[in-house]
């Protein structure tokens, strides 16, 4: 059991259900919503409406839900089934929307499991680790600095404060006024940080957003470093499912299915064309009519789904979704491996310096079907991650491998049982000067909204909760439309914690009716 019952913080923000009515079945005509995609963002979305009692098709073009976040079986040379997916991923504390959503069907989150610590490896050797750390800030920060081998109290003195400030005093949409002109290399440069720090506690925030710190927008990093850091008490480790992850996804779709709601896999939606009164969409060559359309896709899918559909949004719209960009591409290696790693290897190591290896992981310290396996094979299950990547894909995985060898020496003298490859371009850039002109959760038209980690929502989430976050809240839009109740939302604090009142730029934001 992981997690606590929603969280610890006492400063974080409840905002509140909209009020409506309970049920979609109290009204003279019962809403129908087609949900395109069921990655985590479709599952919110449409979770919050079938709960309401919204008629609700929930369309994934791949055999699986949970998208980029999911899992399906692979078969080793040997013939044996194994679970695969696009990687490792941290389920932190401080995702409440997320959690929400796995409580519908884990309500003690028994299926995720604690993290006790992950290490920071950089090139020279030196190790930084989250360990036992206070969770509340500033004494966790000042906690990780005091015990940093990358980090000595010469380079905090030389820290320019001024410089540092918005990282404390983060707000959305505030502070991509002040920074989002900014890439996060040039603001790290101005802030001083120590080159080696700079790789261990940045370059790793930067990298999961799959971007190199100088095509990633400093608002963005900013905010996460408030989401993960310097905003949150839920301190800075993580959970991980103890399932394939797909365990966490099936059932939300089997309880979507009990609660009315059609789950279609293997279907993909070609096109949404507006109508007079709703929108026809085109499910697997066969047109249904819907009242409210939830485009709940990643990038390429979104652009390419409005491309196919000439008539749908406004002009203005349609280009700002056209100008979406993705970050540079990603491989994860997954390798069964016939000798175990030394026993003393975490679940999770991260890696700065050490291109292109960004972590390795060891799936049988956390996922119990890995954990399986090795004890029937005397093996490892080892992933190794690579953002960002500018090399091409066999170099690069060649590269990682020779990075495992090193960083693991262990594993040079195992043999392989198996190994599987995902290689991807389809996660959202933050590019600097981009937070304005990107598509909002609301859509340009009644009934149409946009939910995923790429869309626009002013709130302090990012990534996987996120993609929840914009979920819940593009459901919320339409039943407020309907005029039936909606869902609360739970974040971090909306502004820094750690700037006294007096020293802010302005009031703090309202939240969250139009978000
Ligand atoms: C390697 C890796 C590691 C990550 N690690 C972390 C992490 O540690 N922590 C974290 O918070 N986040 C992490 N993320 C990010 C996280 O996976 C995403 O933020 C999140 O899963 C996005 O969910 P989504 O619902 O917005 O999009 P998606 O999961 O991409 O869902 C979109 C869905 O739409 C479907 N689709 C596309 N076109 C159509 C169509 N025409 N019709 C029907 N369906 C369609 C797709 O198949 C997909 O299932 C990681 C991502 C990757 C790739």
């Amino acid at each position: 059991m992981s997690g606590g019952a929603e969280g610890r913080d006492r400063r974080r923000v409840r905002h509140p259900a909209p009020a409506g009515l309970p049920d979609a079945r109290l009204l003279s005509r019962r809403p129908r919503a087609v949900v395109v995609g069921g990655g985590i963002a479709g599952l919110a979305a449409a979770t919050a409406l079938a709960e309401r009692g919204v008629a609700v098709e929930l369309c994934e073009r791949q055999g699986h839900l949970g998208g980029r976040a999911g899992s399906w079986t692979e078969t080793l040379p040997d013939g044996t089934s194994v679970s695969m997916g696009r990687g490792f991923h941290a389920f932190f504390r401080q995702y409440y929307n997320l959690r929400a959503l796995l409580r519908r069907t884990d309500p003690g989150l028994r299926l995720l499991a604690p993290v006790p610590d992950y290490p920071l490896l950089d090139a020279a050797g030196r190790v930084d680790t989250f360990r036992a750390l206070p969770r509340t800030p500033p004494w966790n920060a000042l906690a990780f600095a005091a015990r940093s081998p990358t980090f000595t109290p010469r380079d905090l003195l030389r820290l320019d404060a001024r410089a540092a400030l918005p990282l404390a005093d983060v707000s959305v949409p505030a502070t991509y006024r002040r920074l989002d002109h900014m890439d996060a290399e040039e603001f790290l440069a101005r802030l001083r940080f120590p080159a080696a720090a700079r790789h261990l506690a940045f370059e790793v925030f930067s990298r999961s957003f799959f971007a190199p710190p100088d095509r990633l927008s400093a608002a963005e990093l900013a905010v996460m470093f408030h989401l993960y850091f310097l905003g949150s008490a839920e301190g800075l480790l993580f959970d991980v499912p103890r399932v394939p992850p797909s365990g966490l996804w099936t059932p939300l779709g089997d309880r979507l299915a009990a609660l009315g709601a059609r789950v279609r896999l293997r279907t993909a939606v070609g096109a949404v064309r507006p109508g007079p009164d709703g929108f026809t969409v085109e499910i697997g060559g066969e047109d249904v009519r819907a009242d409210a359309v939830v485009l709940a896709l990643d990038v390429p899918a979104l652009r390419e789904l409005v491309a196919a559909s000439p008539a749908l949004g406004t002009p203005r719209w349609r280009r700002r979704i056209a100008a979406l960009r993705t970050a540079p591409p990603f491989l994860v290696r997954r390798l069964w491996l016939d000798r175990p790693v030394a026993a003393d290897r975490p679940a999770f190591l991260a890696t700065g310096g050490l291109a292109p290896l960004d972590n390795i992981s060891v799936l049988e310290r956390y996922d119990r079907d890995a954990a399986a396996w090795a004890l029937r094979a005397g093996g490892s299950v080892v992933e190794l991650h690579a953002y960002a990547v500018s090399a091409p894909r066999e170099e690069t995985s060649a590269r990682l491998l020779g990075r495992l060898h090193e960083v693991y020496p262990e594993t040079a003298r195992a043999g392989e049982v198996g190994e599987f490859t995902e290689w991807h371009e389809d996660c959202p850039l933050f590019a600097p000067g981009t937070f304005f002109d990107r598509p909002a959760v609301a859509g340009p038209a009644p009934g149409l909204v946009l939910a995923g980690d790429g869309v626009r929502i002013d709130l302090p989430v990012a990534l996987m909760e996120r993609a929840a976050t914009t979920g819940w809240h593009a459901a919320n839009l339409l039943l407020s439309g309907w005029g039936l109740a909606g869902h609360p939302l739970t974040t971090v604090p909306l502004r820094g914690r750690l700037v006294p009142a007096r020293w802010r730029g302005g009031a703090v934001p309202p939240v969250p009716a139009g978000l």
